[in-house]
């Protein structure tokens, strides 16, 4: 997956789209260029198209349900596509893009699937209804090539124990785009929620 070497991907559920290209240099100066820009609100297609304007941020789409909207997204210019499930027809129709695609698996007979399909990083959702750390540990047993994503109740009191698991590659989240703070333009806060992310896990590399 086109992250360059981020370990953190923020999920942003964004309201206005005219906050889209502040919220992305945020996150550019915070020190997390990424962005899993949502289509949970009406918002997103746009924001993407907006934030990918950006050459300093890796924009990807978030719940990407349906093949249609892999159509979508990949027009308007996102880089990677997340599901919160595995859906085979969106993992085609992206993989036919050429897009890197994560879709959400946390049983086994989900990650056979999705191996099936040839993908081997897989995002784990809602890792805090999945049993986090010790089920991702028991998934390395059998699945030693499957890399995931954990997301869901991610934040910087867990994020390093994460992110110390060898299948872990990087953690999703959004405590540091919280919707409310994208809403009211805050984006110094969202900046310094940023930094405070990438000094959780410095200390522990
Ligand atoms: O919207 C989607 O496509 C999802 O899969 C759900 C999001 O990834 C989680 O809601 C993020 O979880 P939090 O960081 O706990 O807010």
């Amino acid at each position: 997956m086109e992250l360059g070497n981020n370990r953190i991907v923020p999920v942003v559920v964004i309201e206005q789209a005219e906050r889209a290209a502040a919220l992305g240099e945020a996150l550019v100066a915070g020190g997390i260029p990424v962005a899993e820009v949502t289509l949970r609100t009406a918002a997103g297609l746009d924001s993407i198209a907006e934030m990918a304007k950006n050459p300093d941020l890796i924009v990807g789409a978030g719940t990407v349900i349906t093949a249609d909207q892999v159509d979508r997204v990949v027009e308007v210019g996102a880089r990677f596509i997340v599901s919160p499930g595995l859906n085979p027809r969106v993992v085609e129709r992206a993989l036919e893009h050429g897009i890197d695609v994560v879709p959400g698996a946390v049983t086994p007979s989900e990650i056979m699937t999705a191996l099936e399909l040839g993908l081997t990083t897989l995002k784990f959702f809602p890792a805090n209804v999945y049993g986090g750390p010790s089920a991702l540990k028991a998934l390395g047993a059998p699945f030693g090539n499957v890399s995931f994503i954990p997301t869901g109740g991610v934040s910087t009191t867990n994020i390093a124990e994460y992110l110390a698991l060898k299948n872990v590659v990087a953690v999703g989240g959004s405590w540091m785009v919280p919707a409310n703070l994208i809403n009211d333009g805050e984006f110094d806060t969202i900046r310094q929620l940023c930094t405070d992310a990438v000094a959780a896990i410095q200390g522990d590399n």
